[in-house]
């Protein structure tokens, strides 16, 4: 039902004489009620020219893609391409008017993505996309999927959004997803469009369905060898009944979801245990020294996907003081107060308590462990109040200079500290 620019009469509304349609994302989140927040269209039938003079403003070098000149939306012409070469070079697009619809469908992704709407509202779907979304079925297209090896990634990131109503990946685009990781493939993808599926893929529902899409298909072992390595290490069994510390990992993500939704807290309670990988076989299941030996790899991993520093400090930061977090009540008060120090409390006090979040994840994160109460953050929580409440001021009018005022509040510090936990053990019920 083509109906090309000729035909149509011109009028105020410019993109009514042009043939367009709602696309992609748009169209699947719509028809399965969840709210849109961004808007793709595609234009069939169009050359570039009628579009520039239509007053469309040119985007993107690659494709031919404009924005509406009132809604600034994106409105981008059917178009079809193969890949001929190796990573992001080899790309042969051709937009021109003759190109379908059906043709431009045809090179997306998954099949829930490749449907349009007209203006009436009708629903254009060649490959079935409807009958997938009712299934809850993330599944390719065509072979032309392995063609982009990012796809890996937006299917692992999709299959985390919508786990929620129950989609998983269909068998033949995990075996595709396989094969573009045994390819090597996914070495080409740059740092930023790696971390910014892993960072919109934290941020959503499930993150640690993301990760185990990857980890099925062969790709986390590529990307993130790190976390790849943590299947199969055990635990001591007292303290984490679900032994795997893979499976753990994945549960102190599930728990740091509850418990906060910033990516940094998420991602530092990804990485805490990633030193437990190098632990040698004989001393398994225990892991001394598993907090220093991970700060590496956590470098590492934040070096590889340019990481920001919030999520890089955060996860250090958790990596290297977790344990410490969850004996809190065994150590003295100037323990507690290094500890602080080593946190830079004073200066990132919500820093601290992202920290508090991420090590409360950690403990909640182990079978059976889930609704037990973790009385340590609200301890370090209040300790650190009081601590920081005491400053040089007071200390300055009593007429002390240099070290002198340093010694008076570290002395005053650990007294708040002390009283903050006599206060606490007092009336909480014992810790665990
Ligand atoms: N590597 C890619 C990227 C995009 N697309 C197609 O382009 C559409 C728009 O891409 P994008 O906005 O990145 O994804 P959405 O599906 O809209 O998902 P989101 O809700 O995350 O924006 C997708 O639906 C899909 O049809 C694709 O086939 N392959
Ligand atoms: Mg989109």
């Amino acid at each position: 039902m083509s109906v090309s620019v000729a035909d149509k009469p011109a009028d105020n509304n410019i993109s009514s004489t042009l043939d367009t349609y709602l696309v992609g994302g748009a169209v699947r989140d719509q028809l399965l009620g969840r709210e849109v927040t961004e808007r793709d269209y595609l234009v069939v039938g169009a050359t570039p020219q009628q579009m520039l003079e239509l007053g469309f403003m040119p985007v993107g070098k690659d494709f031919p893609v404009f924005l509406h000149p009132k809604t600034k939306e994106e409105y981008a012409l059917a178009r079809t391409e193969r890949k001929q070469g190796q990573g992001y070079t080899g790309f042969v697009c051709y937009a021109d008017s003759d190109v379908t619809i059906e043709e431009d469908l045809k090179r997306r992704d998954l099949t829930v993505n490749a449907m349009a709407m007209s203006d009436s509202g009708e629903i254009i779907d060649p490959y079935n996309g409807q009958q997938d979304l009712n299934n809850k079925v993330l599944r390719h297209v065509s072979d032309a999927f392995v063609e982009d090896p990012l796809r890996v990634l937006r299917v692992a990131r999709f299959a985390a959004r919508y786990h929620q109503y129950g989609f998983s990946v269909a068998p033949q685009t995990l075996a595709l997803m396989a094969e573009i990781s045994a390819s090597g493939e996914l070495q080409q993808l740059t740092a930023e469009r790696v971390w910014k599926e892993m960072q919109r893929s934290l941020d959503e529902e499930n993150p640690e369905v993301f990760f185990l899409v990857l980890r099925q298909c062969g790709a986390l072992k590529e990307l993130f060898p790190e976390l790849d390595i943590l299947w199969g290490i055990p635990n001591p069994e007292r303290w984490h009944p679900e032994i795997c510390t893979g499976l753990h990992t994945m549960m102190v993500l599930a728990q740091a979801v509850k418990l906060s939704n910033k990516t940094s807290v998420r991602f530092a309670s990804l990485c805490h245990d990633l030193g437990k990988g190098l632990t040698e076989e004989e001393t398994l299941p225990s892991h001394p020294g598993h907090e220093t030996s991970g700060l590496p790899l956590v470098e590492a991993v934040c070096q590889r996907f340019k990481i920001p520093n919030d999520c890089k400090r955060l996860a250090l930061k958790v990596c290297e003081f977790h344990l410490m977090c969850h004996k809190a009540f065994e150590f003295g008060e100037h323990t507690i107060l290094k500890l602080f120090n080593q946190l830079d409390t004073w200066r990132k006090p919500d820093e601290f308590e992202d920290f508090l979040l991420s090590c409360e994840a950690d403990y909640k994160g182990r079978l059976g462990f889930e609704e037990k109460s973790y009385p340590q953050a609200a301890y370090l929580r209040a300790a650190a109040k009081a601590a920081s409440a005491i400053n040089a001021k007071a200390f300055v009018e009593q007429g002390l200079k240099g070290l002198e005022i340093k010694k008076a509040i570290d002395a005053a510090r650990l007294t708040a500290i002390g009283e903050v936990k006599v206060k606490l053990t007092h009336t909480a019920p014992a810790h665990p």
